[in-house]
């Protein structure tokens, strides 16, 4: 994928509060590993949970109910130990690291993230999310790049893909496909657009926007 400052994360889930470690959310790129790297044996909390109905039907409960019924509506990932991970469709699957009551130590998760190489399919990566993890001068570059790297791939199949028998709606599509995401980068770069998602904040029990402090520590 097109973002070399963000192949990777570690996420540390501190003992004690109980603020999640990370709220009810949808990830922006499509897949994601989460491998758990520390001993959760015997801890309270600080457990991976994922919606088990669509993103939007999950949603709705949890504005309704404030929680998702373990079981039918939500469950509970169950690593052995450290070292065993998860692969699952981030992007389509509703899930929420629950607050660390008691551990061993603290929580720690490595987050890989990878997306469909098939340019022409949708891109839910959000400006929002980088400027609020990386550092100022990174994020505008590295979203602009995997911008850049998507309709590269878009003018690659008008040059090296089309025949001269392509109907002409086909590639006008694949022009306005490229116009549209520069201009929406653009405009992200430039401030005059806003793309931020919400999440579920567990205290109103209601969508919020994104934390504006930084998740990462
Ligand atoms: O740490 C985890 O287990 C999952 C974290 C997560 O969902 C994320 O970083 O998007
Ligand atoms: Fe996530």
């Amino acid at each position: 994928m097109a973002f070399p400052m963000n192949y990777g994360q570690v996420n540390v889930g501190h003992i004690g509060g109980d603020r999640p470690v990370d709220a009810w959310h949808i990830d922006s790129l499509d897949f994601v590993m989460v491998m758990i790297l520390s001993d959760m044996s015997g801890a309270d909390g600080g457990e991976l949970q994922v919606a088990l109905k669509d993103a939007q039907t999950a949603k709705r409960q949890l504005s309704t109910n404030g929680e998702l019924a373990s079981g039918e509506e939500m469950m509970t990932v169950a690593y052995p130990g450290a070292g065993y991970a998860i692969f699952m469709q981030g992007a389509k699957i509703l899930h929420r690291v629950t607050a660390v009551k008691s551990a061993k130590e603290p929580r720690i998760s490595m987050v890989n993230s990878y997306m469909r190489t098939n340019v022409f399919g949708a891109d839910n990566t959000k400006f929002s999310m980088f400027e609020e993890i990386d550092p100022k001068h990174v994020a505008a570059v590295e979203f602009a790049r995997q911008k850049s790297w998507r309709v590269k791939g878009m003018m690659d199949y008008i040059i090296n893909h089309a025949s001269y028998g392509e109907d002409r709606t086909d590639v006008l599509n694949v022009l306005n496909g490229a116009i549209e995401e520069l201009t929406s980068t653009r405009e992200l770069l430039a401030g005059r657009k806003n793309d931020a998602v919400g999440y579920f904040d567990e205290k109103t029990k209601s969508e919020a926007m994104r934390m504006t402090e930084p998740k990462l520590v």
